[in-house]
């Protein structure tokens, strides 16, 4: 793969473009393979392979940054060697690999694959011709039954690593499709470049041309063909003035790209009950994977109404999915949301759906606390953070108000641990932790904690 050559390269331990061999003990959470090598002690003789010295070759900078685990520290041995990290994308745990080295940061060293030695008995054959090169997926060479287990690692090593702690973790829910599930995709472009797609992987601003896309519906990709048809020639044209992304998203309405388009997601409920619709604005937030909908939502509710509570909190609630799934389980709901396009709909698919118990505030989510009139001891609280979790005034507000039960939902299990942390000091207790796998074929996972309040 050509990069762009820029800066001073760090020669230390692998001069640019070593090729070293491996084996891959470990996925990090970025969904890269891990693996060691041993290095000579600094000061002792350098070995075959390894340029101890610091060569001016040229470096790679269009790699992202460090991975989010950090990987083990190299420790010295007692015979003057020492483990040195390797990280590896599109490689697997159990796998023997022929890697080149782009890249040596203070204590690991990034690498691209050249050869699978040995091969891994789970890795499988990738769907996608651009599996690989597009940053969108990183393990479709795996297969699904394994991707669970790894993501139920991810989230057991989180919660020893960041929050100190052996819970049990139980097994991911899967998706009921595997491919094909992405209700929404945003290609994007650059003007005066032809490519229409998503960024390379390790690029930061590299975006390549994707045809079709494995993740995303069937009807999607139908759609797909005219959309990018029409960007290209309009880029052909130099209609656009600055770099742009695309809207493609699936709902009952069938595929729209207006950005401003209201559409509708209908959620089936396992309870003989007609399905829930709900109305949004495609540009705002909803949950991209509909078929996991269901259990999602019914074992969010589940956690929240067999806390005892009588009364259902919904922090970042969108367009009212978890409040309006839950609310008959409840004597009254409330929510709060930023987006007032989004909470208009809560409450406009409250009465849609002939819900009666559920209201709806815009605000920041720490204003839901404010004169809120549910006996905390009686109530459940639901928060399904951004990635970036919660912020700390919201939690402030939270514990001082001291809900029985907290269901937290999560797209990012790091952010979400590191709130769990808070939460323990607390002095609410860890009661259950559910992974589901929103996002099959990339390292992405959606996980749910279930904390009640100590007695
Ligand atoms: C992960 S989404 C969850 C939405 C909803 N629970 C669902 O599943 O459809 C997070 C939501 O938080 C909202 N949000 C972001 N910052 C917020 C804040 N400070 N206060 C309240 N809501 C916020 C976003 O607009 C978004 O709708």
């Amino acid at each position: 793969m050509h990069r762009t050559v820029a800066k001073k390269f760090n020669a230390y331990p692998f001069a640019y473009h070593a090729e070293i061999e491996l084996e891959i003990s470990t996925l990090t959470n970025r969904g890269h393979g891990l693996g060691r090598v041993e290095l000579p002690e600094e000061g002792a003789a350098p070995r075959e392979g390894l340029d101890a010295g610091r060569a001016d070759n040229a470096g790679t900078p269009d790699k992202e940054g460090p991975p989010d685990l950090e990987p083990t520290r190299s420790t010295p041995s007692k015979n003057s060697l020492r483990q040195w990290v390797v990280m590896v994308p599109f490689c697997l745990p159990g796998e023997r690999v022929r890697v080149r080295v782009f890249r040596n940061h203070k204590n690991y060293s990034e690498a691209d694959l050249l050869k699978v030695l040995r091969a891994s008995p789970h890795r499988v054959e990738p769907y996608c011709a651009l599996f690989g090169q597009c940053g969108g997926c990183q393990y479709q060479h795996l297969d699904y039954a394994e991707q669970l287990v790894w993501k139920r690692r991810q989230v057991e090593e989180l919660l020893q690593h960041m929050v100190g702690i052996e819970h049990e973790v139980a097994p991911v829910i899967g998706s009921p499709r595997q491919y094909g599930y992405r209700s929404k995709i945003t290609p994007h472009f650059k003007v005066g470049r032809p490519a229409i797609g998503f960024l390379r992987q390790g690029t930061r601003f590299e975006v390549i041309d994707v045809p079709e896309c494995a993740i995303a519906t069937p009807e999607i990709n139908a759609r797909l063909v005219e959309v990018r048809e029409r960007t290209r020639q309009r880029l052909e044209r130099r209609e656009y003035k600055r770099d742009a992304t695309l809207l493609l998203r699936h709902a009952s309405e069938g595929v729209v790209t207006d950005y401003d388009a209201v559409i509708t997601e209908e959620l089936a409920r396992g309870d003989a009950q007609e399905p829930l619709k709900l109305r949004f604005l495609a540009r705002d937030f909803f949950q991209n994977n509909p078929f996991i909908l269901p259990a999602f939502t019914g074992y969010v509710r589940e956690q929240a109404a067999s806390s005892g509570g009588r009364f259902l909190v919904d922090a970042y609630c969108g367009s009212g999915l978890f409040a309006l799934s839950a609310a008959s389980a409840f004597e009254q709901a409330a929510g709060v949301e930023i987006s007032e396009s989004s909470i208009r709909f809560a409450q406009e698919n409250a009465v849609a759906n002939g819900i009666t118990n559920a209201r709806f505030l815009a605000g920041d989510a720490a204003a839901i606390f404010a004169g809120l009139d549910f006996p905390p001891e009686e109530t459940a609280v639901i928060i399904d953070p951004p990635r970036r979790g919660c912020d700390e005034g919201f939690l402030g507000q939270l514990f001082a108000f001291g809900p029985r039960a907290v269901v937290y939902v999560s797209c990012d299990p790091a952010t979400q641990m590191r709130d769990l942390r808070l939460f323990l000091e607390a002095g609410y207790a860890l009661k259950a932790v559910q992974p589901f796998d929103l996002f099959p074929q990339t390292r992405h996972l959606e996980c749910v904690i279930t904390l009640a309040r100590g007695q």
